[in-house]
């Protein structure tokens, strides 16, 4: 999708920056925009100090010289801008097609708020066309998939689980040195009910299903950037 679109949402997500704000910095191709805009920000005299979700994100800022800490040093973040893989009815969202799930979920969980920031074409009418990215533990993967897959046929899911893995085959392995399932669930009509039986299985680390977290999506047409709230 247009890159123009996407830093045109994280411009309008920008407007909700304040000084001397704390905030977290999602990840992806989207929030890659935002953390570009803030850099001009900071560049121009903004202070902030900011938590990345992944070790691309603080990557990207530090060479921005964006000001970051560690979650451990302060209390609370005041925003999180981040990206998102669909976004649901009541700004229900899949992410992690970039591994960073586990990361996102606790610096969002974190903020006082989470806007998520995206092009038109993440909008959908139910969730589950893009699979659901799962991060498990190593240790007992086979049992781990098992169990899922139980769950996704007692979910009706139309599709399968697959192990996420590198373009040159070896397994995808996240920050937090887990590995990521994928579910095709197809569509997800209960995703709160798919959300606490994932979470029931020991192997599971946490899974992409934001649900009741965002709220407030920037989302860029061709006509421009328009708000949605849950
Ligand atoms: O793990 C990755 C994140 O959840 C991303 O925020 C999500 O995949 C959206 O990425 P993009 O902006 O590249 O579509």
């Amino acid at each position: 999708m247009s890159e123009t679109q996407k830093r045109e949402a994280a411009r309008a997500a920008l407007d909700e920056v304040r000084p001397g704000m704390r905030l977290g910095l999602g990840t992806g191709s989207t929030a890659r925009h935002f953390v570009e805009l803030l850099a001009e920000k900071v560049a121009a005299g903004l202070e902030c100090l900011c938590v990345p979700t992944s070790e691309a994100t603080a990557e990207q800022a530090r060479g921005l010289d964006i000001p970051l800490t560690d979650l451990d040093s302060i209390d609370h973040l005041d925003l999180t801008v981040d990206g998102a893989d669909e976004i649901g009815p009541g700004l229900a969202l899949i992410k992690g097609a970039g591994g960073a799930l586990l990361r996102e979920k606790i610096v969002a969980d974190a903020s006082t708020r989470m806007v998520v920031i995206a092009d038109g074409s993440k909008l959908v009418d139910t969730l589950g066309r893009f699979p659901l990215p799962i991060e498990v533990n190593r240790f007992g993967l086979g049992a781990t998939r098992r169990a899922i897959a139980r769950i996704m046929e007692a979910h009706g899911a139309e599709g399968g689980l697959a192990l996420r893995r590198r373009a040159a085959g070896e397994p995808f392995v996240t920050d937090g040195g887990h590995l990521i399932l994928d579910a095709s669930f197809g569509r997800i009509s209960s995703p709160e009910a798919v959300s606490r039986a994932l979470l029931d299985i020991p192997g599971v680390v946490q899974h992409g299903l934001f649900l009741a977290v965002c709220k407030r999506a920037y989302v860029a047409g061709a006509d421009g950037v328009k708000t949605v709230d849950p």
